[in-house]
């Protein structure tokens, strides 16, 4: 029984009131490891904990998970909840039978949350973690590389409501993540491609290096080459864990990580989150968001036109989609940004481009100029 070799797995550190490390490696959901188990086992502190899966991963996962649990902890009081897959499942309702099922287990303010999954999961487990007896311990074990990079670290959680995205939450850090690549291997590619549009998304609001870097490693990236993914997940969670240490309610530069989210988050709205059959999924609408943006960018006289046209490249060298889907309406859609959680009493916000690597807040942005930028596609 031996865990996987130190060396194939690193750590990411998320600083703060409320610290918490990243664990990132291939097998560190492994049952059958003494130093998973350990692993898991050193982040538990109560009697009780509730895996927290979905419909397609807890088939593959939660089992070894389970075992992990109790080879960790034999007195653990453990249950399962599981949701039925996908974003419209994001829901209050859902949200009320993740606390029934912590009721259910009688689970005290010590109790531990285990989110197995990817964003969905994490969101909605983290939620509930967030409100159980005002907060109990939520560790994160993502499985899509979408929640590997970017949800499952700096703790914002949330459900949707039918009105707009993540409108109903709570910031409650992790108490840790855990990161096993392994997982990967099942994920659908559609999913791998837009989990890549976040990590693009980082490139493309903090480091022209990192855009260079994915351009040359796109292929390696998906075609699932371990070294690549495993490089472009540590370098994701390090600027997010940068950015979550010095902002973590989003006063001011962690909205920067909101770059291509608010055209994206009204496609998705709009789209019934994934109820139609052409409907885009996160990462995919915020691959058309970031574009959109960049040509919004471009129209108020910051980012160049050559900017927009290099980053729509990349994003569809990866497979993602990059013009608004059909049969969107510019004006429904700007009805949905301003719930934009980054709108204020001047209007709306948008995270824009000043160039490759660069972006900033800006406020007041006339709809007109919004609607021209739907409109031109
Ligand atoms: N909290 C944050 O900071 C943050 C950041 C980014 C995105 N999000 C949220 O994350 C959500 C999107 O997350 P997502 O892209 O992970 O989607 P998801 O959770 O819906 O997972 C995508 C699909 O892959 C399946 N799946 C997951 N892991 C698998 C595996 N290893 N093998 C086989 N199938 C697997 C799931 O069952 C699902 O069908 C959105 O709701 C978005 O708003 C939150
Ligand atoms: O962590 C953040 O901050 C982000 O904005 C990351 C986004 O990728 C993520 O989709 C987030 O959930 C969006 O946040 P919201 O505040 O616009 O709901
Ligand atoms: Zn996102």
């Amino acid at each position: 029984m031996t865990g996987p070799h130190p060396h194939t797995y690193r750590q990411v550190e998320v600083a703060g009131d409320q610290p918490y490390t990243i664990t990132i490696g291939p097998g560190l959901l492994a049952a059958g490891h003494a130093d998973n188990a350990r692993r898991l086992g050193q982040v538990l502190r109560g009697r009780h904990a509730l895996v927290v899966s979905d419909s397609n991963v807890a088939p593959l996962y939660a089992d070894g998970v389970e075992a992990l649990l109790r080879a960790a902890k034999p007195q653990l009081a453990l249950s399962r909840w599981v949701m039925p897959a996908g974003e419209q499942e994001k829901t209050l309702a859902r949200f009320g039978e993740c606390l029934d099922a912590l009721a259910a287990l009688g689970a005290t303010r010590d109790a531990t949350v285990v989110a197995l999954g990817g964003g969905v999961v994490g969101d909605l487990a983290g939620f509930a973690a967030a409100c159980w007896m005002r907060g109990i311990d939520c560790v994160q074990l993502p499985t899509t590389l979408l929640a590997m990079v970017d949800s499952a670290v700096g703790g914002k959680t949330a459900v949707d409501l039918p009105h707009g995205k993540n409108l109903v939450g709570a910031f409650h850090p992790p108490r840790a993540v855990i990161t096993d690549t392994t997982v990967l291997r099942t994920l659908p590619d559609r999913e791998l491609r837009a989990g890549l549009a976040e990590v693009v998304k980082y490139g493309a609001i903090f480091d022209a290096h990192f855009l260079g870097w994915l351009a040359a490693h796109a292929e390696a990236l998906l075609a699932r080459d371990d070294t690549a993914l495993a490089e472009a997940i540590t370098r994701c969670c390090e600027f997010k864990a940068d950015v979550a240490t010095r902002d973590p309610y989003e006063h001011g530069h962690r909205a920067l990580l909101n770059f291509g989210h608010t055209f994206g988050h009204a496609i998705e709205a709009e789209q019934g989150y994934g109820a139609g059959r052409d409907a885009l999924i996160h990462g995919e609408a915020v691959a058309v968001g970031m574009v959109l943006a960049s040509r919004l960018s471009t129209l108020l006289g910051l980012a160049s036109a050559s900017d927009g046209d290099r980053l729509q490249a990349l994003l569809q060298r990866f497979g993602l989609p990059t013009t608004l889907p059909e049969g969107l309406e510019a004006g429904a859609l700007i009805a949905r940004m301003r719930l934009d959680k980054k709108a204020d009493a001047h209007g709306l916000r948008f995270v824009l481009l000043d160039g490759a690597g660069a972006a900033r807040v800006v406020a007041g942005v006339a709809e007109s100029s919004v609607r021209a930028v739907l409109e031109a596609g």
